[in-house]
């Protein structure tokens, strides 16, 4: 199992909230020097609820290069979901851009959405949501399975990433045979094995005590540094925020 190697990068604002910086800086071909692999624009999204609307996100610009952690802090309902749903093609804005990989989502109908995001971008959710009746294995293979790798590919490569987040002794156990957090690392091993450049991560440590949580941001911070992924994360937890490359805090509908 990896370590858990936390990274002192954030500050102290003065008002005591964390401030993570970004690594920038850093020589010609660094992270912070590539070009992004994900820009949200003026991003809006409002919801018709009975004859009212109501303004969810209220203009959210963010970057993400590649190699990036960052995560999205804020209040419950504050629109962190809604923005994640956003950056994955789930959903569309009401106004303003998103691009993927220089690829305009916004302007997309759902099919086409829906063919970067099978092969592209990985979701782990709060939740697991892992297959009850197959195995570790099984449940990274299908996933492979779905995004059209081809199948000479699968064996070797679910048995690598499932080697990455250290379960390679529980591959062949079913969900309920494993605790939260080697479940969470199953349910990681699925959004990586098919080699997505960006993972969409929606309060993945929400259900974990802090040590198995911190299992899951070091096993995280591995795949960012040797799988060419980024991350995008909600959470609550303060703790947790140490290890990302950047915070952004979310007030009802707008970066604070
Ligand atoms: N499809 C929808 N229709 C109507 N309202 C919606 C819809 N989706 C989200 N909302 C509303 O938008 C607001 C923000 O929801 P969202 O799930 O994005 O918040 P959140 O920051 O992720 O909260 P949490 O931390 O509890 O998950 C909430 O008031 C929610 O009820």
């Amino acid at each position: 199992m990896l370590a858990w190697k936390q990274r002192s990068k954030s500050k102290e604002k003065p008002g005591g909230q964390p401030e993570a910086e970004e690594r920038d800086g850093g020589p010609a071909g660094s992270p912070a020097s590539m070009e992004p692999l994900l820009v949200v624009r003026g991003v809006e999204r409002s919801f018709d609820v009975g004859s009212q609307k109501l303004r969810v996100l209220k203009g959210i610009d963010l970057e993400l290069k590649p190699q990036q952690l960052v995560m999205l802090k804020g209040r419950s309902g504050s629109g962190k979901t809604t923005l994640m749903n956003l950056m994955g093609g789930l959903d569309v804005p009401t106004q303003g851009q998103i691009y993927f990989r220089g690829q305009p989502f916004h302007e997309w109908d759902d099919n086409r959405r829906t063919k970067i995001r099978r092969k592209d971008i990985g979701f782990i959710f709060q939740a697991y949501a892992l297959m009850p009746l197959l195995s570790a294995y099984e449940n990274v293979e299908l996933t492979m399975r779905m995004a059209g790798v081809p199948r000479s590919q699968w064996k070797a490569r679910a048995t690598e990433c499932l080697e990455m987040v250290g379960l390679a002794k529980r591959m062949h156990h079913r969900p309920f045979e494993l605790s939260g957090g080697e479940q969470q690392r199953v349910a990681i091993a699925k959004a990586i094995s098919h080699r997505p450049s960006l993972i969409l991560a929606d309060e993945p440590t929400a259900e974990l005590d802090s040590q198995m949580a911190a299992q899951v941001m070091a096993v995280f911070r591995e795949i960012v540094a040797t799988e060419n992924i980024s991350i995008c994360m909600t959470t609550h937890d303060t703790t947790i925020m140490e290890v990302a490359d950047h915070v952004y805090e979310m007030v009802d509908g707008v970066f604070v």
